[in-house]
């Protein structure tokens, strides 16, 4: 620094009482001694960041990636948390370093600035909120707060100010704004004059930003002189000029106030001015001397942050010369002419805020990718990855809608739970689910409990009576993980099925099974009839009430709740009221089935806490997991037809495709729109598809799924894939899924939290049982055609358009109104058990092959729970054939007037009923006799009937 003596540049700007700080930070600059070389040789007095300048910093430099290794090792931390961290830290050396300049000149100078985030600046709460937030994470008396000069900051800088926060209010660029802002500092220090406060220590800088309206000025007078204007000559006489003036002008309106009454008030009770601080001061046009800005604005007691190229040319050859005191009639000059000349300022200086945030935001985004990504590659394979193989204009079309989220901050309104997200009705109660896993930790305790009683007693069985959500989670952590040495067995069970429920009660030990009820709602006919026989099963192999064998997993308030401590179950645990069931497997109605089964709960939600920070609301959305996965699902499916979801799974985790069933079909399948999910449809080569397909591959280990994958993607079919290490990640994959729904629930237009058809359905279900409490029989029904063992019953409309004829008749007629972009649906009111299932399968493949459309197998009343909504609030693109049969056997249902055979029966015409009323194209086939042979038939009918389709 041999260079910087009395009379160099910079020391000769510092007689003219200005300040210069230095616009840049980097850890190795600071921890290697440079920016204690540049203070300690009084060349730089302070130092500011901003998004951009840490995004060059810690998006891109190396020295930080041993610290992010080391911080991951201790935590999850989210891409967010990992930026302050690294950031606080910077800033905090920084701090040290210019503590010494902070001291000598008794608190003017030495501060080191740091933004809030640039995605609240039009937020004044929230801008308020992060301000007190990072000044006390920081905690230097010399540090400032960075806040964007919007409209909105004013209130937030006043009351910052009031509370003691030095800030430094950034992207200025209007002097209407700018007087704002002034009021604010001087009415914040008076608010704490009037508290009694002392006002010595608080500073405040306004950051002017000058380069950049010349650079949109300038652009304007090249075009009009190009363009032929007529006062070209006095056009480019102001190229330049106009961004200096609007500083000049600034400066002169500090000094008018800074010489008044009020403020001279404030200054004999020790209050620092808040000096003009130029930014943007590196020249854009090199056809400008490269220190134009420094030296044109020279002036006591102002501000000038020099990024470091600009400060060596100051050093190198800049000319110090107090010009801002001198300058106010030319700076007016400059402004009138301008005006008269037609260029708007005021436009100009609006557009340059608005773009100043945008462009923070993009520098932001930037930075916390880089983040996030270093982050994935230090977990690397504690982590699950989400790969989308999509076609060229899909791709576009989801990268358009990551800017439209990036724009729309919705990443982090949706974690602020802001309805507007979606449809701005209830959804902002919904969304508990982002927060389960963090809560389950917390109750931790309570499931270890659970899980000492299970081992104490010894128990062989668990045995889950629930539906839909309360089902279908649990049902994915036993098929993946099993049952661990020495535990009980778990089973869940959701059906009305006579024969299924008599198959469950004799594989478990009734005598030595612990029974978890679960229902959120309470009210949910099954797990309440359900409960009712198991009641009275249990107790006839004890020989007395069984109270201690029952657990209880429902909502707050609920008559399960009630039920359960009438009945004296041993515990009872509490669902969250804002997590609705298909987002609940993460809360108690995952958990508890968990602990009971003795899976490690806590490296379970640990583990699921991993993809919660990779969701979480500072990753943006072109890294952000559940993002990627919601929109490319919605983006397919509003902008190009592709709304059947087919997921195919490694056979591990196949379990996971029911959940993801009910999960996509009960939050999308609404208002005539949706995503239609197909699980466990075998893959087929390319020919049997249309164009409505998605794929999502669910992968565990590195072997694709299924080869033909590859083949489907080559002929342009889109291709999700959610790769899983290990089994355990299916906690994330849960997470990611719910994340992802609401965000494509949000494309779609949609409540994601609502099940409109599937309440419908219920109702209508109970309607009947409670007719047939009544009157001892359900209503009269007549079919309209019967062939043998098939009858067939429909509605009025469905009856007309499919004809009285024989079954390979009816049946045809129904399958011929299967179009291109249809899908059919088989909903089977059977046993689901292993040949049963393996009929649907067969069936739905052969419908599949000949009729190249996407085909469901269900199981009622299983389905009525999940993917029913859809069926009957989403597009009317289904044909739906429901099957039901004759039960070989009933099954009574303990002090109810209906047996399960009447419960069932009752749901699958409630279903229809509902279908029927949608105008769904829908028939029933009621199969007499023995089932085996009535399914055989019919499969054989179908055959024949879509054969040559
Ligand atoms: O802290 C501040 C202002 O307070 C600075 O970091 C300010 O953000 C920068 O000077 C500007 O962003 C740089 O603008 P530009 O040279 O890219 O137009
Ligand atoms: O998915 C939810 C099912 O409809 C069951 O509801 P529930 O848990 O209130 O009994």
């Amino acid at each position: 620094m041999a260079n910087d003596t009395e009379k160099s540049p910079l020391n000769q700007l510092a007689r003219c009482g200005q300040s210069i700080w230095l616009d840049f930070i980097r850890r190795d600059f600071t921890t290697n001694g440079s920016l204690k070389e540049l203070v300690d040789h009084n060349v730089v007095r302070g130092v500011t960041s901003n998004p951009s300048i840490f995004e060059k910093a810690i998006g891109h430099g190396a020295e930080y990636e041993e610290e992010t290794r080391a911080l991951l090792a201790q935590k999850s931390l989210s891409a967010g948390e990992l930026y302050e961290h690294l950031a606080v830290e910077d800033i905090q050396h920084a701090c040290d370093v210019l503590a010494p300049v902070f001291n000598a000149t008794n608190k003017r100078d030495g501060y080191v600035s740091f933004e809030v985030s640039p995605y609240i600046a039009h937020d004044q709460d929230a801008t308020l909120h992060e301000a007190r937030r990072l000044w006390r994470a920081v905690a230097r008396d010399n540090l400032m707060i960075k806040i964007p000069a919007t409209v909105e900051a004013v209130g937030a800088v006043r009351q910052a100010i009031a509370e003691g926060i030095n800030v430094n209010v950034t992207l200025l660029f209007s002097i209407e704004l700018y007087k704002d802002i002034l009021e604010a500092y001087i009415a914040g220090l008076e608010a704490r004059v009037a508290q009694g406060k002392a006002i010595d220590h608080v500073a405040s800088v306004a950051s002017f930003f000058v380069s950049r309206i010349d650079t949109k000025i300038d652009a304007e007078i090249d075009r009009r002189v190009a363009d032929g204007d007529l006062q070209a000559g006095a056009l480019q006489a102001l190229r330049g000029k106009v961004a200096i003036a609007n500083a000049t002008c600034a400066y002169h309106y500090y000094k008018e106030v800074t010489e008044s009454e009020r403020w001279k008030a404030l200054a004999a009770q020790g209050a620092q001015t808040q000096r003009l601080l130029w930014a943007s001061t590196s020249t854009k046009d090199k056809a400008y001397r490269d220190v134009l800005y420094v030296e044109e604005l020279i002036g006591d007691a102002t501000v000038n942050t020099l990024p470091p190229i600009t400060l060596e040319a100051f050093r190198d050859h800049g000319v110090a010369q107090p010009r801002l005191a001198e300058g106010a009639e030319e700076a007016r000059h400059v402004l009138t002419q301008a005006d008269r000349l037609g260029l708007k300022l005021d436009d100009i200086t609006d557009t340059l805020l608005t773009e100043g945030c945008a462009a923070f935001c993009l520098s932001f985004d930037a930075l916390l990718g880089a983040v996030a990504a270093r982050r994935e590659a230090v977990l690397g394979e504690k982590l699950l990855t989400v790969s989308n193989a999509l076609p060229d204009d899909m791709a576009a079309s989801v990268v358009a809608a990551e800017k439209e989220w990036s724009r729309e901050d919705k990443i982090r309104r949706l974690w602020e739970r802001d309805a507007s997200v979606w449809t701005n009705g209830s959804e902002s109660k919904w969304l508990g689910w982002l927060t389960a896993a963090q809560d389950g930790l917390a109750n931790i305790d309570a499931y270890n409990r659970l899980a000492q009683d299970v081992k104490t007693h010894g128990y062989k069985d668990v045995l889950l009576l629930g539906m839909g959500g309360s089902s279908l989670g649990p049902e994915v952590l036993e098929k993946t993980f099993g049952r661990v040495d020495g535990g009980p067995t778990l089973h869940v069970l959701d059906s009305t099925d006579p024969q299924q429920i008599a198959t469950f009660r004799d594989a478990v030990d009734l005598g030595n099974t612990l029974f978890i009820v679960s229902s959120k709602s309470g009210s949910t006919l099954e797990p309440n009839i359900l409960l009712a026989y198991f009641w009275e099963q249990a107790k006839k192999a004890l020989g007395r009430e069984p109270s201690e064998r029952f657990v209880a997993v429902t909502d707050p308030g609920s008559a399960m709740e009630q039920k359960a401590k009438d009945h004296g179950f041993s515990h009872i645990f509490y669902g969250n009221p804002e997590i609705g069931g298909r987002y609940s497997v993460l809360s108690p109605f995952g958990l508890t089935p968990a602990a009971a089964a003795g899976y490690d709960v806590r490296a379970f939600l640990e583990n699921v806490q991993l993809m919660v920070a990779s969701c979480d609301a500072t990753v943006p959305a072109m890294v952000n997991p559940g993002v990627q996965l919601g929109l490319a699902l919605g983006v397919a499916a509003t902008s190009f037809g592709r709304d059947k979801i087919t997921f195919v799974a490694s056979p591990e985790i196949a379990s996971l495709g029911a959940w993801l069933e009910q999960l996509l079909a009960e939050s999308t399948g609404k208002r005539g729109t949706g995503l239609i999910p197909f699980d466990g449809e075998t893959l087929g080569e390319p020919s049997v598809y249309g164009q409505d397909r998605v794929f999502v591959e669910l992968r565990l280990g590195h072997e694709p799924v299924d080869s033909r994958l590859k083949a489907l993607r080559e002929v342009g079919h889109p291709v999700l894939g959610l790769h899983l290490q290990t089994p355990e990640q299916i906690g994330q994959a849960f997470f990611a899924f719910e994340f992802a729904t609401a965000v494509a629930g949000s494309i779609l237009g949609i409540d994601p939290f609502d099940q409109p058809d599937v309440e419908f359905s219920k109702v209508e279900t109970r309607k009947l049982t409670e007719a047939y409490a009544e009157t001892g029989h359900l209503p009269e029904e007549v079919p309209f055609a019967s062939d043998g063992s098939l009858t067939f019953y429909a509605d009025d409309k469905n009856a007309a358009a499919l004809g009285t004829g024989d079954a390979a008749s009816v049946l045809g007629a129904h399958f011929k109104r299967v179009g291109a972009g249809d899908y059919i649906g088989l909903l089977a009111y059977i046993e689901r058990n292993s040949s049963h299932t393996q009929w649907e399968q067969d069936v739905r493949l052969m419908l599949r092959d000949r009729l190249h459309v996407a085909t469901a197998a269900q199981f009622g009343p299983r389905f009525l729970h999940s993917t029913g909504q859809a069926y009957k609030g989403g597009p009317n693109s289904g044909v739906f054939l429901q099957i039901t049969a004759e039960d070989a056997a009933d099954l009574a249902i303990p002090h109810h007037a209906y047996t399960f055979g009447v419960v069932k029966a009752a749901q699958a015409r409630g279903d229809f009923d509902v279908l029927a009323s949608r105008g769904r194209r829908a028939l029933r086939v009621h199969i007499t006799g023995p089932l085996s042979e009535g399914l055989e038939r019919l499969a054989k009918v179908l055959s024949d009937v879509v054969k040559g389709a």
